[in-house]
């Protein structure tokens, strides 16, 4: 275990593709000052930054597969021992996506403190993902992969739900009602914390 982030909180935000992750954790932010650390999106910026280990990842997101689970442990831990003096908590969102990356997590980083579940239909998140995607720019927002994405997330992640669950720290909520409205469910899980 990391010893500058054994102090640290920490929250995974588990859901599937599209299920509002992202969104949530933007308003936890301005709510309660938390670190939000998508790993998607530190993929995505290794892509953005031309590198050959960014052309690897870039191959294996737009195949909607799983990038090596130390490739994406070492960006995450690196960015939060970057933070890990300021900050007052840490939302590790899409992350663990298969429960040997939550293992490993804890491993080399700390256990988490909550798993906050973000649960949305299949067919709501492709209908966001979609939508997302006239915009976006995303490679990976296209039919054809979010059916693959959305595969792997019922075969690999959830499985991560059921692991967590048995150590009592999920909180799942119902993410088909507004952002609000499932913010709020989201606050009083944080809040239940302290
Ligand atoms: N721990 C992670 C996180 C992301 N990825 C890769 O990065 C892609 C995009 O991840 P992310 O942005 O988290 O995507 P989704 O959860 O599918 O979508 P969203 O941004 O909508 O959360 C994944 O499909 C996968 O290829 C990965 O391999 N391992
Ligand atoms: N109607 C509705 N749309 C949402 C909600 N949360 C997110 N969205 C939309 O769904 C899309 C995916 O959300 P995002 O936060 O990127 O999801 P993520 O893939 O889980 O990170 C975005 O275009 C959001 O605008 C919600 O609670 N209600
Ligand atoms: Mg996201």
């Amino acid at each position: 275990m990391s010893d500058k982030l054994k102090d640290a909180k920490i929250i995974f935000v588990v859901g599937g593709p599209g299920s509002g992750k992202g969104t949530q954790c933007e308003k936890v932010v301005a709510k309660y000052g938390y670190t939000h650390l998508s790993s998607g999106d530190l993929l995505r910026a290794e892509v953005a930054s031309g590198s050959e280990r960014g052309k690897q990842l870039s191959a294996i997101m737009q195949k909607g597969e799983l990038v090596p689970l130390d490739t994406v442990l070492d960006m995450i831990k690196d960015a939060m021992i970057a933070k890990a003096d300021v900050s007052k908590g840490f939302l590790i969102d899409g992350y663990p996506r298969e429960v040997k990356q939550g293992e490993e997590f804890e491993k080399k980083i700390g256990p988490p403190s909550l798993l906050l579940y973000i649960d949305a239909k299949a067919e709501t998140m492709v209908k966001r993902l979609m939508k997302r995607g006239e915009t976006s720019g995303r490679a990976d927002d296209n039919e054809e992969t979010i059916k693959k994405r959305l595969d792997l997330y019922y075969k690999a992640t959830e499985p991560v739900i059921a692991y967590y669950e048995s150590r009592g720290i999920v909180r799942k909520i119902d993410s088909e009602a507004s952002v609000d409205e499932v913010f709020s469910h989201v606050a009083k899980a944080i809040d239940a914390l302290k």
